[in-house]
C-alpha cells in the first residue's frame, strides 16, 4: 500500500509525530516528501506537511486518505526537514510550529468554519444569526453564548451543516502576456488587409512584425503604445491573431534604480579577516569568526568581500541583520554590490512580497539573501557563508515558540552547509566573547577606524546637577550650546531618547491613580499621534481621559518625555533648527523610513531625533555631534543584562559621530554618572567593559558562566497558575541534578497579561545531562490541562527573566 506520514497543523503534544494516511492514486506520482496538504483530522480538515511517502507500506485497519495537494513540488527542502528535528528539541516545541515557522506567513492555510442554512425559516433568532444569507462564517467572538447554543441545537437536527475548509493563502501574482499566432509572413498580409483608421491594430501588428524573434511580451507594455488599450489586444486575440496567456509576476520592492559599487582596498586588518574569513569558504569547513571591530571600521565590507568569494566558488550567501539596521543604505551597499542576485526580507515587506522574495530564493534566482531574524530560514541551496551583523541584539532571539536564537540555528547551518559562520560587532554578546576567548570561535579584530580617524570624544553630564542649577528639562546646557554651534557651522545632530524600559504614562496628581489596560497589569502608553492610550502588550486602546476615573480631579497629566515632547521642547529653545523625528508613530507607514533618512542625508534638516531606532548602522559623514538625552532607563530595570545592553547602545549610538573627515563629539546626559557601564561607555573600550562585566557576572553566577531556562506557568485563574508551578518546581527538584539551581516559582514582573497569570521558574545549570528529557516530561503531562486554559512554556537561554 502507498502510504503518508504527516505532521498536521495541530500543536498539542499528542500530535507531535507523524499521522499515517493513504495516498489516493492520482496522487502516488506527484506526492513527495515536504509538499504541504490537506488532510481530514477528527471531524476537521487541516494543514499537514508530508514526512515521508512510505511505497509498500502495510497498515491493519482503516485509514484515511489525503485530501488534496497544496504544492506542486516541495516547499521544505531536505535541509529544512533535518533542522526542523533539531529546532523542535532544541525549543521545546512541535515539529509543526517549527515547519510552519521556516515558511512565509501565506503559506500557513487560513482556517475556515462554514455553517449552512438547510432550510428557510421564519424564526427570528435564527434569521438575526444567518442576516438573511445561506452560508456564514463561523466566529464565536461574535456569537452570543445564547446563539452558539442555538447553532448546536440546530446541527443535532440536522438543520444546519458544518463545512471546515482550508484554504491556501499562497498564492503567486499573474499577469496577462501576449504572443503572435501568425507567421512573420501572414503579420505582414494582416498589416495590408487592415484597414488605414485602425491604428491601434496597425501598432500592434508593426510592433510584432519587428521584434517577431521575441517570443511574447507583456499586455501591459503593449498598452503603453500609442491608442493601443486591452481591447485592442482583445479583439486581435478574437481574429485570431494573437494568444493571451498568464505568466506569474514577482513583485519588486526595490524597483528604485541602484548605483552599482565595487569593492574598495582594504587596509591591514580588513585583509587579516577577509582572509581568514575566505580561506574557511575555500576549505568549506564550518569554523564561527567573531569580527570584532570598532564602529566604522569597516566591518561590512569585510563581509562584502567574503560573501563575494562564496559567489565565486558558485555558492550562495546569507546575511542577517537586525531589523533597526536593515537601512536603505546598508540594501544599497549590498544590491549596488551584487544587482539581482540579492533578495531582501524584512518585516516592511508586504505578505505577497515576502512569498516572492521567498520563491526567488527557493527557485535558485537569488543567490545573496539580507535580511532580519526570519531569513534564517531562507531557502537557499549549497551556501557558502553565513553572516550575522551586529551579533549581540535582542532581536536576533525569537520571544513566542519556537523560541530558537538564530546564532545557533547559524551554526547549525554552517555545519549542515560546511561553510564558516561570521558574528560581527563592535560590541559582541558576552557569551559570543567568551567563547572567542576560549576558542571556540576565532577571534578577529578591527581595532581601527577607516583612515584612521578618532573614535568620537565623550563627555558624560551629569543632570542630577543640570536640573538643580539651570533647572533644565531634557537638554542641559552643554549639549544644547554643542547643537547650537553645529547648526551653525553646517554639521548635523543626531539625537536618541531613549525608550527602553521608559513609557509615557497618564497618572492623576491628586490621588496617585495611573491609568491600567484591563487585560494586563500594566500602564498604558500615551499616544500622541492618534490620541489614544494603548496597552503595548495585548494592543487594547481608549481615549485619553480628561478627568481621573477615580477621584474625578482634572488635574491628571503625562509623565516622561516622548519624542514628540522632546521636539517641541527642542524646537522653542532652537527656533531655526530643522528637526526631522524618527520613532514608531512616524515610521509606521511603508517607506517612511526610508524617506526620513534620504531627507537626512541629503542634508534637509540639523537634527535626526530619534529612538533606539537610529542607534545602527547609519553612516552619514555630515554628523559629528550625537546626543543621548536619557542614557540610565535601561539601568533601572531588574534584568543582570542592564549593565551590558546599556554599554551597548552607548557605544553604537556614540559610532555614529566623525565617521568621515571631521571629527566626532558625543554627550551622554544621565542620573548616574558613576554606574561603571556609562564609565566604560565613556572610553569605548570594549575589551575593558568585558572583563569587567564578566567579573560581576562571575561572582553572582549569570550566564555565560551558568546557562538558564525559563519556565513560565500561566491560567486565567491565578490559583491555578501558582498551584501548577509549585508542582513543575517539585517535579523539577526531585529530577535535576544537585548542582543545578532553581529560583521560584514567582509571580513574574508583570503578573497579568491579556487575562492570564503568570509565574516563572529559572533553572542555572551548567551541565545537565536529563535536561531535555525532563523537561519534555513536564510539557507531555501539563498538556491534558491544555484545554482549561492552563499554559506551560519554556524558553531556552531566555533574553528576559521579568
Ligand atoms: N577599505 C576601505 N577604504 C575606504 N573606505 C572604507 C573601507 N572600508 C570601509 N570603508 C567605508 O568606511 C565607512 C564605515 O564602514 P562600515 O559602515 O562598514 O563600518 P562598520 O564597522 O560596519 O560600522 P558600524 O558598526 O559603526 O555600523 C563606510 O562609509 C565604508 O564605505
Ligand atoms: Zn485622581
Ligand atoms: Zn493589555
Amino acid at each position: 500500500m502507498e502510504l503518508a506520514e504527516i505532521l498536521v497543523d495541530v500543536p498539542t503534544m499528542q500530535t507531535n509525530q507523524p499521522y499515517t494516511y493513504q495516498i489516493p492514486t492520482f496522487m502516488k506520482e506527484e506526492l513527495q516528501r515536504g509538499m504541504r496538504v490537506v488532510v481530514p483530522f477528527g471531524h476537521r480538515k487541516v494543514q499537514g506537511i508530508v514526512m515521508n511517502v512510505v511505497h509498500h507500506g502495510t497498515f491493519n485497519g482503516r485509514l484515511k486518505s489525503i485530501d488534496s495537494l497544496m504544492d506542486l513540488s516541495p516547499v521544505i527542502n531536505d535541509e529544512m526537514y533535518h533542522l526542523s528535528f533539531w529546532l523542535a528539541q532544541k525549543t521545546f516545541s512541535f515539529q509543526i510550529t517549527c515547519l510552519l515557522t521556516m515558511l512565509p506567513s501565506v503559506m500557513k492555510a487560513k482556517y475556515q468554519k462554514l455553517i449552512k442554512l438547510l432550510q428557510p425559516t421564519h424564526n427570528q433568532s435564527i434569521n438575526d444569526i444567518f442576516h438573511g444569507q445561506k452560508v456564514i462564517s463561523f466566529n464565536s467572538n461574535s456569537l452570543s453564548d445564547e446563539q452558539i447554543k442555538l447553532l448546536l441545537k440546530l446541527k443535532r437536527q440536522k438543520k444546519i451543516q458544518v463545512n471546515y475548509v482550508v484554504k491556501n493563502q499562497a498564492k503567486s501574482k499573474k499577469e496577462i502576456a501576449v504572443r503572435s499566432k501568425l507567421s512573420k509572413h501572414q503579420l505582414k498580409q494582416a498589416l495590408e488587409q487592415i484597414p488605414k483608421n485602425s491604428v491601434a491594430q496597425i501598432t500592434v501588428l508593426k510592433f510584432f512584425i519587428q521584434h517577431y524573434d521575441i517570443s511574447s511580451v507583456k499586455q501591459s507594455f503593449l498598452t503603453k503604445l500609442n491608442h493601443v488599450s486591452a481591447s485592442t489586444i482583445k479583439n486581435m486575440q478574437d481574429k485570431g491573431w494573437l494568444i493571451r496567456f498568464k505568466v506569474e509576476q514577482y513583485r519588486n520592492p526595490y524597483q528604485r534604480p541602484i548605483k552599482r559599487n565595487y569593492p574598495l582596498k582594504l587596509n591591514y586588518h580588513q585583509k587579516v579577516a577577509v582572509n581568514a574569513i575566505t580561506r574557511s569558504v575555500d576549505q568549506q569547513n564550518s569554523n564561527v569568526f567573531l569580527l570584532e571591530g570598532v564602529t566604522g571600521s569597516g566591518k561590512t565590507e569585510v563581509y562584502l568581500q567574503s560573501i563575494q568569494k562564496a559567489l565565486i566558488h558558485n555558492r550562495t550567501a546569507l546575511m542577517l541583520v537586525p531589523e533597526i539596521s536593515l537601512t536603505p543604505q546598508m540594501v544599497n551597499r549590498v544590491k549596488g554590490r551584487f544587482g539581482n542576485l540579492v533578495a531582501i526580507l524584512h518585516s516592511g515587506l508586504s505578505r505577497g512580497e515576502k512569498y516572492d522574495e521567498w520563491r526567488r530564493i527557493n527557485n535558485g534566482n537569488a543567490k545573496v539573501v539580507v535580511g532580519v531574524r526570519s531569513a534564517i530560514f531562507a531557502p537557499l541551496k549549497n551556501i557558502g557563508i553565513i553572516v550575522m551583523d551586529e551579533e549581540h541584539d535582542d532581536s536576533y532571539k525569537q520571544e513566542d515558540a519556537p523560541r530558537y536564537s538564530t546564532r545557533e540555528v547559524a551554526k547549525w547551518r554552517g555545519k549542515y552547509n560546511h561553510c564558516p559562520v561570521v558574528l560581527g560587532s563592535a560590541t559582541p554578546s558576552l557569551e559570543s566573547r567568551a567563547r572567542a576567548g576560549k576558542n571556540v570561535y576565532h577571534l578577529l579584530k578591527l581595532p581601527e577606524r577607516i583612515n584612521h580617524q578618532a573614535l568620537p570624544q565623550i563627555k558624560i553630564v551629569d543632570m542630577r546637577e543640570q536640573i538643580a542649577n539651570y533647572g533644565v528639562k531634557n537638554f542641559s546646557k552643554p549639549l544644547l550650546a554643542s547643537i547650537k554651534e553645529k547648526i551653525n557651522r553646517h554639521e548635523q545632530v543626531v539625537l536618541m531618547l531613549n525608550r527602553r524600559g521608559y513609557s509615557s504614562f497618564i497618572m492623576c496628581r491628586d490621588c496617585g491613580f495611573v491609568l491600567k489596560c484591563p487585560n494586563c497589569d500594566i500602564s498604558l502608553t500615551l499616544h500622541m499621534s492618534s490620541h489614544t492610550m494603548r496597552c503595548h502588550y495585548c494592543g487594547h486602546e481608549e481615549p485619553i481621559p480628561t478627568k481621573c476615573p477615580n477621584c474625578g480631579s482634572k488635574r491628571i497629566g503625562h509623565y516622561g518625555s516622548g519624542t514628540e515632547k522632546v521636539e517641541r521642547e527642542l524646537q522653542q529653545l532652537i527656533p531655526e533648527a530643522k528637526i526631522i523625528r524618527m520613532d514608531v508613530d512616524t515610521t509606521r507607514r511603508k517607506g517612511s523610513h526610508e524617506r526620513i533618512l534620504n531627507r537626512f542625508g541629503q542634508g534637509k534638516a540639523n537634527i535626526l531625533l530619534g529612538t533606539q531606532m537610529i542607534a545602527k548602522g547609519l553612516d552619514f559623514p555630515n554628523v559629528t555631534l550625537v546626543g543621548v538625552l536619557n542614557a540610565d532607563t535601561a539601568l533601572q530595570l531588574p534584568d543582570f543584562r542592564s549593565g551590558e545592553k546599556t554599554f551597548q547602545l552607548l557605544t553604537q549610538v556614540s559610532g555614529r559621530a566623525g565617521r568621515a573627515k571631521k571629527s566626532g563629539t558625543v554627550y551622554i546626559q544621565t542620573y548616574n554618572p558613576d554606574n561603571y557601564a556609562i564609565r566604560l561607555a565613556e572610553t569605548q573600550n570594549y575589551e575593558r567593559f568585558y572583563t569587567k562585566e564578566m567579573g560581576i557576572r562571575h561572582a553572582a553566577g549569570y550566564p555565560p558562566y551558568y546557562f538558564t531556562v525559563r519556565i513560565t506557568v500561566s491560567d486565567l485563574k491565578e490559583v491555578r497558575s501558582a498551584g501548577e508551578a509549585n508542582v513543575v518546581f517539585h517535579y523539577l527538584q526531585n529530577h535535576l541534578s544537585d548542582q543545578t539551581i532553581l529560583l521560584g516559582p514567582t509571580q513574574s514582573t508583570i503578573l497579568k497579561i491579556k487575562r492570564r497569570y503568570y509565574y516563572q521558574i529559572i533553572i542555572k545549570y551548567k551541565r545537565e545531562k536529563n535536561l531535555n528529557s525532563v523537561l519534555s516530561h513536564i510539557l507531555m503531562n501539563t498538556q491534558k490541562d491544555f484545554r482549561r486554559g492552563l499554559r506551560v512554556e519554556i524558553d531556552p537561554n531566555p533574553l528576559k527573566f521579568i
